[in-house]
């Protein structure tokens, strides 16, 4: 396995990459797309920081790549949509720079109200000039914190430590966590309005991008004090700039910018701005944690296991895992047989998650499931990241219904498949205590069928002689059957046998079997 490095990552990180047997490491620093779409064919896995942009371009002349992992929070340099839907996993580390953002942003607080950049600027001038660096004290101000995240909710700490007072806005934050931070959680405009200092701790998305603007800085207080140590594009810099040429702005401490690398910005000729070159998560601490991190992920994904932090799959708590596991496997078995079964392209699934596992958080399982289902048909092009994206593509809508209720078994996973208004198809399996996986039900004919190896599925008219016809045909071509079961559910009417056999069966059988008078349907199918 071939892992590229493309951003500068702690040297422990790279050790670590090397160290994992089977993986073979190259760093290759400032490449452009184009040097990454020749590169990307030969890798299966690549390192970022913020500088390296992967794109839809680069992740279509990928040809083995799995994974994609960011050292450090923000994926708004790499094209998570293009990597789900390539079956590429991507990760971050959402914590290894926590701290360090934090304090950065309190250092660029204090630098934006005591003028420190500037002052010493002009010491190092030969000036001594102490009246115009009058500051303002950050005790009794109040500081609107936007975005009460990991980053948000450490600055919160840090401003109360200060004797601030802190409003927050943060439409994902329930009331409860942000009291526990002693926060206040207020709509924006509130924030807007009656912050002296604002800081923005969001990721950069559709939604946040310029979400601080021309209408929002109107609605601020005269000489508030900016902050943005998150993303570039959160706030709009034309704007920005205008509010601190028209003094409605005080001043802006800025560590991030609309474009990276940025030396030109019309902001910096500004004396009220203070700048870092995206310094937020530059200590040796942070830089070890997230290479550490993120090399970590990289070897799981490498290796087939499951991950903690993936941006673009469902997220399974590694202390769940020994009991999701089964489920996962009977679920894209179930996913598998479904396809079998459909008769024809599938528009609507339900699955119902039914006993103690529906405590769970189930999405893990939907996805297995979707994978069993689409990969009959697509193969490669479907993987356990992108089947949710792969399936709403194809215009399948997907309903998972929970409950805690079931009848027979402690748990039950039934799933209905249906086509185009007219057909549907159902079934239902469990997995018992020694995680034995077991299909219960195919449509409405109850059955205790394990499912592994080669099955024979047989929708019949029940009347005598069908089991003997099958049976003979089978025997004629030398093929075991290793155990039987059949249902009905009345005299003479439709009858389901299953037929677990020994090896694979060919057209010419199934045409036989197909043939038989009084089959309804037969389908092979191996699990
Ligand atoms: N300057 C630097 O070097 C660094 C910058 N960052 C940036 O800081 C951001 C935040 O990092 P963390 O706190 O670790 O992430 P986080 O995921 O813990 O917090 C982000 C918060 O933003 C909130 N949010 C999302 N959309 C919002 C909206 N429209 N309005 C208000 N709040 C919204 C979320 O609910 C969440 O609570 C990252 O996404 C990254 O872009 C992170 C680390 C270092
Ligand atoms: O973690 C983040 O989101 C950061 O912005 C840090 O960026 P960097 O890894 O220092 O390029």
């Amino acid at each position: 396995m071939k892992v590229l490095v493309c951003d500068p990552i702690s040297e422990k990180g790279v050790a670590l990459l090397n160290e994992a047997p089977g993986v073979q490491v190259d760093v290759r620093l400032k490449l452009t797309e184009d040097q990454l779409c020749e590169l990307v064919p030969e890798y299966h896995g690549i390192v970022v920081r913020s500088e390296t942009k992967i794109t839809r371009r680069v992740l279509e002349h990928a040809a083995q790549l799995k994974v994609v992992g960011r050292a450090g929070v923000g994926v708004d340099n790499i094209d998570v949509e293009a990597a789900t839907l390539l079956g590429v996993v991507v990760v971050n580390t959402p914590d290894g720079n926590t701290i360090a953002a934090a304090e950065h942003t309190m250092g660029m607080m204090l630098a934006l109200a005591r003028h420190i950049p500037q002052a010493d600027q002009s010491l190092r001038q030969g000036q001594w000039n102490r009246s115009k660096y009058m500051g303002v004290e950050l005790r009794n101000k109040t500081m609107g914190i936007i975005g009460l995240g990991k980053i948000g909710s450490e600055v919160a700490k840090r401003c109360k430590a200060f004797g601030m007072n802190v409003l927050a806005y943060d439409p994902y934050v329930p009331q409860e966590i942000a009291k526990r931070a002693g926060v206040e959680l207020m709509n924006l405009e509130t924030v807007l309005k009656e912050s002296d200092f604002i800081t923005v701790h969001m990721p950069l998305t559709k939604e946040t991008k310029y979400m601080i603007s021309g209408p929002q800085f109107a609605m601020m207080k005269d000489g508030v004090r900016i902050l943005n140590v998150a993303r570039g594009g959160i706030i709009d810099e034309n704007a920005l700039y205008d509010a601190i040429v028209n003094k409605k702005v005080a001043g802006a401490a800025l560590d991030v910018y609309e474009k990276e690398p940025q030396t030109q910005s019309p902001l910096f000729t500004l004396p009220e701005v203070v700048a870092t070159p995206h310094l937020g998560a530059s200590t040796e601490e942070a830089q070890v944690n997230v290479a550490i991190d993120v090399v970590k992920e990289i070897i799981r994904v490498l290796n087939g296991e499951p991950v903690q932090n993936a941006v673009n799959i469902p997220f399974i708590k590694p202390e769940l895992l020994g009991v999701v596991r089964p489920y996962m496997e009977l679920t894209e078995k179930l996913g598998k047989l479904a396809g079998h079964l459909a008769r024809g392209p599938v528009d609507d699934i339900e699955i119902k998650y039914l006993g103690d596992i529906a405590a769970l958080d189930l999405s893990s399982l939907t996805n297995t499931f979707l994978k069993g289902l689409l990969r009959p048909f697509l193969h490669e092009a479907v993987n356990y990241v992108n089947a949710p994206l792969v399936a709403k593509q194809r215009g399948i809508k997907v309903r998972e219904i929970k409950s805690t209720q079931t009848e027979d078994y402690t748990n039950q996973i039934c799933v209905t498949i249906k086509g185009n208004g007219t057909w549907q198809r159902s079934i239902a399996g469990t997995v018992f205590k020694k995680n034995e996986l077991r299909i219960l039900r195919i449509d409405d004919f109850s059955l205790d069928i394990q499912p592994t190896g080669h099955l024979l599925i047989i929708k019949h008219t029940d009347k005598p002689k069908m089991i003997g016809q099958v049976g003979m045909i089978l025997g004629d071509y030398d093929i075991n059957i290793a155990s039987m079961q059949v249902d009905r559910k009345e005299i003479g009417g439709h009858a389901m046998m299953i037929l677990p056999i020994d090896q694979q069966i060919n057209a010419e059988v199934m045409e036989k079997i197909k043939n038989l008078d009084g089959i309804i349907e037969a389908s092979y199918v191996a699990l």
